[in-house]
């Protein structure tokens, strides 16, 4: 099959949270089973293209309402991701260093879909399936199905991957001019709450919607920011695929991130070794507990909480154990965080920012990484911590519930019902009788370090799905 997969981040390309570790190695794993999986994205100003050849596959312009933009599709020449990938360069819309953040983000996205579906629909052939994450690609399904201009297209089946439902691209009924010419009794496909909502389009009019975890297709007919309602009504057609994770780029025997790399057979020195260079360059004490934070300071995750549990937890043990975040997101969240570092020198520190290669120092080193979000679809982190032999420690919700099982209840993690201060802080604790216990937590840790969660399973459920 010939899969064609839109997304607005791709890892190594471009990177600011889960949906770029999917799309770069979901069509990797596809074309491993024998399919052809491709890549769309914008092309930023990013490292990227600049340290990368490529060759123009397309050269035309993009019409948005009354303006017209110079739109160019790179190929990069030398697959280096494993798949065949294409940017969209639109001179003075997409052409910037951050992926999301502007005023113009809804014509930068739109433009986007539209140079892509303009140049596909100039292919002398068609591909199987055309597959959109999140709401940044949302409107190709609608105009797929609509536009005139594409009308031979209508027949390719769109899937749409949900990755998170918080967000969803709504802007106003007065940009309709920036769509390309349809049939307008159509309209109300793309309407949500009077907004036309890219998120609930797509909904809509794919063929097929999943989710990034089969628990988040249950909990989203209740919670989904207001598209529950519709959700409930599409389930028909909406399917729970678990995501997996790059067995190739997270691999502790290979990382060359890491200061010692390990396998199972060589976690407990392993993991010795990139704690204390971690211990080192943070001021912490290698022989206390390392509780971990890695991800967006939002509200979801549960960073607004965070301070607070650390105060509690750092407070309440004593200093006996060691806590480091790695993030960026809410500034009043960073603030407080930054803050801390003055109170619990030498037990706690926080770097501020985004840094890949810390990540995965991180996952390394840490005995406990906490996730105490409050909305989860899958989650990527806990399945790399298990990959590195750090025990999760989770609250009960969306895939982190898929992925995890309390220590209680024969498994190998520390689970809570709820995103409270009380909660997370007493997760801490749980974590903190078992770090006494060292056999246990080495057990635990060869136990989940031979978790299998790569991409095999569902690149093959994705493939199941479009076969369907
Ligand atoms: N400051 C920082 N520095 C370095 N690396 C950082 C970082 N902050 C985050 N990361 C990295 O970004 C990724 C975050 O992935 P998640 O899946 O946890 O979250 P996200 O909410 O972005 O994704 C959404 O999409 C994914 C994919 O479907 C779902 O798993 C998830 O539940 C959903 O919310 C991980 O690779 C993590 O290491």
């Amino acid at each position: 099959m010939e899969i064609i997969h839109f997304s607005a981040e791709c890892y190594p390309v471009a990177k600011v949270g889960g949906l770029g570790d999917v799309v770069g190695a979901l069509p990797k794993y596809q074309n491993k089973l024998g399919h052809v999986a491709k890549v769309v994205m914008p092309a930023y100003h990013n490292k990227f293209l600049q340290q990368n050849e490529f060759e123009v596959v397309y050269d035309g312009w993009v019409r948005l309402g009354s303006n017209n933009y110079q739109a160019r599709i790179f190929r990069e020449k030398a697959n280096k991701l494993g798949f065949d990938l294409f940017l969209v360069h639109i001179s003075g819309l997409l052409d910037r260093e951050k992926v999301y953040g502007y005023d113009d983000d809804t014509e930068r996205f739109l433009a986007f879909q539209i140079a892509a579906l303009d140049w596909i629909a100039q292919w002398e052939h068609r591909p199987d399936v055309i597959h959109c994450h999140d709401h940044h690609t949302g409107l190709i399904p609608f105009m797929v199905g609509n536009c005139y201009q594409y009308r031979h297209l209508s027949h390719i089946p769109t899937v749409l991957t949900i990755h998170n439902a918080q967000y969803q691209g709504q802007f106003g009924w007065d940009k309709l001019y920036y769509l390309p010419a349809y049939e307008l009794r159509n309209s109300s496909k793309l309407d949500w709450g009077n907004c036309i909502n890219p998120l609930a389009a797509a909904i809509k009019c794919a063929w097929r919607v999943t989710t990034v975890s089969p628990s988040y297709l249950e909990e989203i007919s209740y919670q989904a920011n207001g598209l529950e309602s519709l959700l409930a009504q599409e389930r028909g057609k909406s399917a729970g695929i678990l995501n997996g994770i790059d067995n190739e780029v997270w691999d502790p025997a290979k990382d060359p991130m890491l200061s010692k790399t390990f396998s199972v057979r060589t976690v407990d020195s392993g993991k010795k070794a990139n704690k204390e260079a971690l211990c080192t360059v943070f001021n912490l004490d290698k022989e206390k507990p390392l509780y971990t934070f890695i991800g967006r300071l939002v509200g979801e995750k549960g960073a607004d909480l965070l301070p607070d549990i650390f105060y509690n937890a750092l407070q309440q043990s004593n200093r006996e154990i060691n806590i480091l975040v790695l993030g960026s997101g809410d500034p009043h969240v960073e603030d407080r965080l930054n803050e801390l570092k003055h109170h619990f020198k030498g037990s706690y520190n926080a770097y501020i920012g985004y840094n890949e290669v810390l990540s995965h120092q991180i996952y390394a080193g840490a005995d406990f990484l906490l996730m105490p979000s409050r909305v989860e679809p899958c989650g990527l982190n806990q399945m790399y911590a298990l990959r590195y032999g750090t025990i999760p420690i989770v609250r009960r919700i969306g895939g982190l519930k898929d992925t995890v099982t309390d220590i209680g209840d024969g498994g190998f993690g520390i689970c809570h019902d709820q995103t409270s201060v009380w909660d997370v802080g007493h997760a801490i604790g749980r974590a903190y009788e078992l770090f006494l216990d060292q056999k246990k937590v080495k057990d635990i840790r060869k136990y989940i370090m031979s978790l299998d969660h790569s991409w095999d399973l569902a690149a093959q459920q994705y493939i199941d799905l479009y076969q369907m």
